[in-house]
């Protein structure tokens, strides 16, 4: 029936109250002849349909189980057992008599068989009267279990009045054929709809009126197919269009799930999740599960000890299309209580793949709770009772028995009224809220930089309906936390705020640190332009104006490269504790749960750092913002009142960012895109209802929505920057850096020629140069088993080369291992065209390791030489007096045990320590820091981290992986991770 049928069908359905409760999943509601006339609906004969009709047809239909009961009840009504005869049961047949009545007719007319038809016509007589009287009491019984069927009349008056009532609960978008809806029908309306259509019911082939079912305000929707099911994935569209375009603007919020076909359930909706209005889908258990925390959110009270529930002036709609395969039985629980506890809180689900095939027998679920059921079949589908009430009115103590009508459910709508309506919905949320950038900037006629930052930095974030909200770093506002979900408009706010600040302050109050440790580009806009990403920090670079307060960048940075800031942040507070410095830095950590992410050293000394520089800087001018995704970490650190979360009052919570507010804080559940919850209380909420006064819910625009204007503010500010200024310091991790082109040697040196291996991840950013100076042991060797290691000694050979005047220093090549002999020729050939190059084997290399200098010895593959090839007294000398002479061994080695031995068997004895650092444990190579015969500077590639510890004889932090090294210092003892620079061949085959 229409929505709220109970109410007319109470009084104008059939009452079928004796009959048992109709099992949904069971055969069709009604007999044949009051079937609908589609060809494919399979008719029951009346004799098999187990199941009452809406109303009586044409031919009187009744189901099977009224014959039975008639027997029963006329046996029970006195007819004695002994009377009975075979066929008194049965229905009289045409001629009215039974079966042994008309064989006595066929007998010849003798007096004999006079009597025997007389006696014959007494048992008929008998018979007749006993059917009569079964008759009789059958229609008794039949009036004290249901009124006379309606005929045909009534129930084209029922239906046309189940039609009106329809249009009542349903008017306009909520009820209108979709098909034929006007495309000029008006969006939004005053209050939340309550009733929604979900198709046509028909119970006889002319009658007809819309189902319609209670669903906001009351409870749930379930179907038991999902979305693959086209008529599933229409009624879905069609119920969530109706709900939208009926929806007052804005009131009603809708998160989609759909695993099965990847998020195209709500492919047409896309116009909205481009506004805002609504997230993309989520298509896997991630994404499943960040709603359903959301949803929990929405609906967990506010003071849980008081189970009030909070009442939200928006309604949030959660539409699954079809659930993540082998959904964990936790989260089907989840799905589970959020049903029951939903509707209060205006929650509402429409879950569709409901109930879940079972995992086990343990794991099959209930119907959800307070919700329609409706059960498909082909092609029409059975609808359940609403919650809380019936379609069929069985009566108070029976249980409901569903619609009794077979309901063809709406198609989806056809895209062009699906795109108009998302669009229009779209336009005009856009027209209501959306604001621009150069709402949140200060008049550009007052021109820039007219803020002082003594007494703290200010910019206004984004508005409270018409009033502008700002937000400061002082003293009682040090430091932000931002929050939200992948897409919740993180680097939008940040850089709405960032040009707020570089519009308001000079450079010379006010200095960036920016670093991005996840896979966006958040920063890549304010950064001069290079394609190769790493820049000399000269600012001449015209590529694309930088901001001039932007001192260092750090792109899809490493967590070392966060570390290194933390430190230099650390270290200029120390200097700040004696020379107060006006000009206030900012620093922001995008994705800052990866610096934290691992259960390591690097973890463990940030999270230290970041407690320390949030503390120190809140009087020194020194502020943080930290933003990311929701993390479990996040709420681990809560968890255990971790000092650093302390130091961060200003929260602001952007969709899905309900975690940096306190766990009864709801103020951030259900945000729309372009929202955020800015709480300066370090996320507490307060009384329900009363105004926050430090909290605000603001609106905030999308800065790129207009390109253009921003380009043009980049580049007033760049144009505008002191003279003098330079770029900031560009550090991009998924790039490797070229090498810097080797300058033509100076005719007088200055200083000893350096072996240049890449940048190192520190801030500032600096080369890793090895100065190859005459002392005792100035080598290098390349440690790693694989071709970039091979590449690294082959580049770094080239620019050794370089740096020296044509003909001034000798290169003796030797390659040990096959598959380096391409790449040392080829290094020959290219090295010969300015020095003399000698390519030799290993009895060659042994021969030179007297070289005169001054020159190179280049071994590729040094593990190669078969043991004691290079004897080890003549590589001794080498190691310890050969850079006196101005030689140098430059070698890779592919495995780090040869290198050891080698260096062992080379290893003078240790002479009495002169100063220098001990090692904590034993050197497997045998030396020690002060030991001239061996190799100071190691670089290793791929090496594993307990190798390389092994092999310096102490803890070293390292995760080898690609494009990093770890460059190891034997005079210092120190490790620093290097990005390698590009080589020739390398770049050739990226
Ligand atoms: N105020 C806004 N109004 C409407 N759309 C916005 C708004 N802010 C951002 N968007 C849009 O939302 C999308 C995601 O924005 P953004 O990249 O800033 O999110 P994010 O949280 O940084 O994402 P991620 O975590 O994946 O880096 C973009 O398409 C952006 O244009």
């Amino acid at each position: 029936m229409a929505a709220n049928s109970s109410l007319v069908t109470k009084r104008e359905q059939p009452v079928v109250s004796t009959v048992p409760p109709r099992p949904l999943r069971h055969g069709p509601p009604w007999p044949s002849g009051c079937a609908p006339s589609r060809s494919a609906v399979p008719t029951t004969s009346c004799a098999t349909s187990s199941w009452p009709t809406i109303a009586a047809g044409p031919r009187r239909c009744r189901p099977a189980g009224i014959p039975s009961g008639v027997q029963d009840e006329a046996t029970r009504s006195g007819a004695p057992q002994q009377d009975r005869e075979p066929g008194a049961g049965r229905r009289p047949g045409p001629t009215g008599g039974g079966v042994g009545a008309v064989e006595t007719w066929r007998g010849p007319t003798s007096p004999a068989a006079t009597v025997r038809w007389r006696a014959a016509a007494g048992t008929a007589a008998a018979l007749h009267r006993r059917a009569a009287a079964t008759i009789a009491a059958a229609g008794g019984v039949l009036d004290a279990i249901r009124p006379i069927p309606a005929d045909q009349r009534e129930q084209h008056e029922l239906a046309e009045r189940l039609r009106a009532a329809a249009s009542l609960l349903a008017p306009g978008w909520l009820g209108a054929p979709l098909d034929a809806q006007s495309q000029d029908a008006p969006l939004g309306g005053p209050d939340v709809p309550a009733f929604v259509r979900i198709g046509i019911a028909q119970p006889l082939d002319d009658a007809r009126f819309p189902a319609v079912i209670p669903l906001l305000g009351t409870g749930h929707l379930t179907v038991d197919a999902d979305s693959r099911d086209p008529r599933v994935a229409g009624l879905l569209r069609s119920v969530l269009l109706r709900l939208l375009a009926a929806a007052p603007a804005g009131s009603l919020l809708v998160r989609g799930i759909d695993t099965a076909t990847a998020g195209q359930l709500f492919a047409p909706f896309a116009p909205l999740a481009d506004a805002g209005l609504m997230p993309p889908p989520v298509t896997d258990r991630t994404g499943l599960r960040a709603v359903l925390a959301e949803a929990e959110q929405w609906v967990r009270p506010t003071r849980p000890a008081t189970a009030r529930y909070n009442r939200h002036d928006r309604t949030l709609l959660v539409v699954i299309g079809s659930l993540p395969e082998l959904t964990e039985p936790a989260d089907l629980a989840r799905i589970g209580a959020l049903a029951r506890e939903g509707p209060e809180a205006g929650l509402h689900l429409l879950v569709a793949g409901w109930p879940p095939p079972p995992l086990t027998a343990q794991t099959s679920q209930a119907p959800l709770a307070r919700s329609t059921m409706i059960s498909l079949r082909n092609p029409y589908a059975l609808v359940g009772d609403p919650p809380g009430a019936s379609f069929g009115s069985p009566g108070p103590q029976l249980p409901g028995t569903g619609l009794n009508a077979p309901v063809f459910l709406d198609e989806s709508p056809p895209t062009p009224l699906l795109d108009r309506v998302c669009r229009d919905l779209a336009a005009r949320f856009h027209a209501d809220y959306r604001r621009t950038l150069d709402e949140l900037l200060p008049d550009p006629s007052d021109g820039l930089w007219t803020e002082s930052a003594a007494k703290g930095l200010s910019t206004t974030v984004g508005h409270a309906g018409e009033r502008p909200v700002s937000l400061g770093f002082d003293e009682r506002t040090p430091h932000w936390l931002v929050g939200g979900r992948a897409g919740a408009g993180k680097s939008a706010f940040l850089i709405n705020v960032l040009y707020g600040l570089c519009t308001r302050y000079h450079p010379d109050e006010l200095a960036l640190y920016l670093v991005d440790f996840a896979d966006g580009t958040a920063f890549t806009e304010i950064v001069p332009e290079r394609a190769d990403g790493f820049l000399p920090e000269d600012g001449a670079d015209p590529g694309r104006p930088w901001l001039p307060h932007v001192r260092a960048v750090g792109v899809q940075a490493d967590r070392e490269y966060g570390l290194a800031l933390l430190r230099e942040l650390d270290t200029e507070l120390d200097r700040r504790s004696t020379e107060p410095d006006r000009r206030r830095i900012l620093c922001v950590l995008d994705e800052f749960p990866t610096l934290l992410a691992e259960d390591d050293a690097v973890t463990a000394e940030a999270l230290r750092r970041l407690e320390s520089v949030a503390r120190r800087g809140r009087s020194a001018g020194v502020h943080l913002i930290l933003t990311g995704r929701p993390t479990p970490a996040l709420a681990a650190l809560r968890a255990r009142r971790d000092p650093f979360l302390a130091q961060f009052p200003v929260r602001v919570a952007l969709p899905g960012g309900a975690d940096v507010l306190e766990p009864t804080n709801d103020a951030a559940a259900g945000l729309p895109l372009g929202t955020a919850v800015v709480n300066t209380a370090g996320g507490l909420g307060g009384p329900r209802g009363a105004t926050r006064g430090h909290e605000r819910m603001v609106r905030f625009p999308d800065p790129h929505t207009d390109a253009d204007a921003l380009a043009v503010l980049r580049h007033r500010l760049w144009a505008d920057r002191p003279a003098g200024s330079t770029g900031p310091a560009v550090f991009t991790g998924y790039l490797a850096p070229p090498r810097p082109d080797a300058s033509e040697p100076a005719a007088e040196p200055t200083g000893p020629v350096v072996a240049l291996l890449g940048q190192v991840v520190e801030v500032p950013l600096r080369p890793a140069a090895v100065p190859l100076d005459p002392s005792p042991g100035r080598h290098l060797a390349v440690l790693g088993p694989g071709p970039a290691a091979e590449d690294v000694l082959d580049g770094l050979v080239r620019s050794l080369a370089a740096q020296h005047a044509p003909g001034d220093v000798r290169f003796v090549v030797a390659s040990l291992v096959d598959e380096a002999d391409p790449t040392a020729a080829a290094l020959c050939a290219e090295i010969a065209r300015r020095h003399p190059v000698e390519q030799v084997d290993t009895a060659g290399l042994a021969g030179a390791l007297d070289l005169a200098g001054p020159g190179y010895l280049v071994v590729f593959g040094m593990d190669g030489a078969a043991p004691g090839a290079v004897p080890a007294e003549g590589l001794r000398a080498l190691l310890r007096d050969g850079p006196a002479r101005g030689v140098h061994l430059i070698s890779w080695w592919r495995g780090v045990r040869r290198f050891a031995d080698q260096l062992a068997a080379v290893a003078e004895p240790e002479p009495a320590t002169g100063g220098a650092p001990e090692p904590d444990g034993e050197r497997s190579d045998g030396t020690g820091p002060g030991n001239p015969a061996t190799i100071d500077h190691l670089l290793f590639l791929d090496v594993p981290e307990p190798e390389v510890a092994r092999l310096l004889g102490r803890a070293v932090r390292w995760r080898p992986r690609p494009g990093r090294a770890l460059l190891y210092d034997r005079r210092t003892d120190r490790t620093s991770l290097v990005v390698p620079y590009a080589t020739p061949t390398a770049a050739n085959a990226r």
